[in-house]
């Protein structure tokens, strides 16, 4: 097994709250990992990390060996780490197409980019992951007129544009109904099997986690709690994850 992600006592404090404390993990290449864990408890801060978003207090964060700080290069960046959020962060004034090819702009020099706000470039990439994601009827709608369900959609063709190895997804899931939300895991998954890409997902939903994921980290106020094959993870190891704190 190729180590693709290692973290080595990860720390990270925001004023006086410890928000990772010293978290330590490595993670296999093609792993597909639900990330729990009560409100709070870091997955946010650990995602955005690993996306370079932000840089940790203490500690080091190796990707395929190197150090983070070393994927510097922007298009090198794209082509490793791929993040997938919430709120889909796509532009809702703008045709489909063009939020799906924000997938190929670290592969453009700025004169393309701006010529392809004019007439869209690389056309077919976005026709073909649109295809693949199954709204090739909706290249040339305005993207805020689609459902949520289609708009995280969208954003897996952008991602699908993009290709990176390591896929993070940030509660993708979390303002979608039931169905939708099973729709686009069941996607995303098929779509990172497909590619041999590594995810990991921060998810609510400890049912989906199971479902879709391999292997669940759990992260309770900043630690590792537990890191366990799916299919291992016991109720009681839910119900000891999520347990509110005594007060006495
Ligand atoms: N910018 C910030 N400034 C101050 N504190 C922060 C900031 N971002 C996060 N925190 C705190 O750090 C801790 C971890 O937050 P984080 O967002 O990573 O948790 P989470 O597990 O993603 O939570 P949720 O499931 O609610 O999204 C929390 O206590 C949070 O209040």
């Amino acid at each position: 097994m190729q180590e693709i992600i290692g973290l080595h006592q990860i720390s990270k404090v925001y004023e006086r709250k410890i928000a990772l404390s010293s978290l330590s993990l490595t993670v296999n290449k093609g792993e597909l990992i639900g990330l729990i864990g009560p409100s709070g408890a870091g997955k946010t801060t650990l995602l955005n990390m690993l996306a370079g978003i932000l840089s940790p207090d203490q500690g080091q964060i190796l990707i395929d060996g190197r150090p983070l700080s070393e994927f510097r290069d922007q298009k090198k960046r794209a082509k490793k780490i791929g993040i997938i959020r919430q709120q889909f962060d796509l532009v809702g004034e703008l045709p489909v197409i063009h939020n799906v090819l924000v997938g190929r702009l670290s592969e453009w020099g700025i004169f393309k980019s701006l010529l392809s706000m004019l007439i869209p470039q690389d056309k077919e990439y976005a026709i073909q992951a649109l295809n693949r994601v199954g709204l090739p009827e909706k290249l040339y709608e305005k993207t805020s007129s689609l459902s949520g369900g289609e708009q995280q959609r969208v954003a897996l063709a952008r991602l699908l544009v993009q290709s990176p190895e390591i896929i993070l997804a940030d509660e993708p899931v979390a303002s979608l109904d039931p169905a939708r939300a099973e729709d686009v895991l069941e996607l995303l998954v098929k779509i990172a099997l497909e590619e041999n890409q590594t995810v990991i997902a921060s998810l609510h939903s400890v049912e989906y986690a199971r479902k879709y994921f391999d292997r669940l980290i759990a992260l309770k106020d900043g630690e590792l709690f537990f890191d366990l094959p799916a299919s291992s993870v016991t109720d009681e190891h839910i119900k000891s994850l999520y347990r509110l704190k005594e007060t006495s």
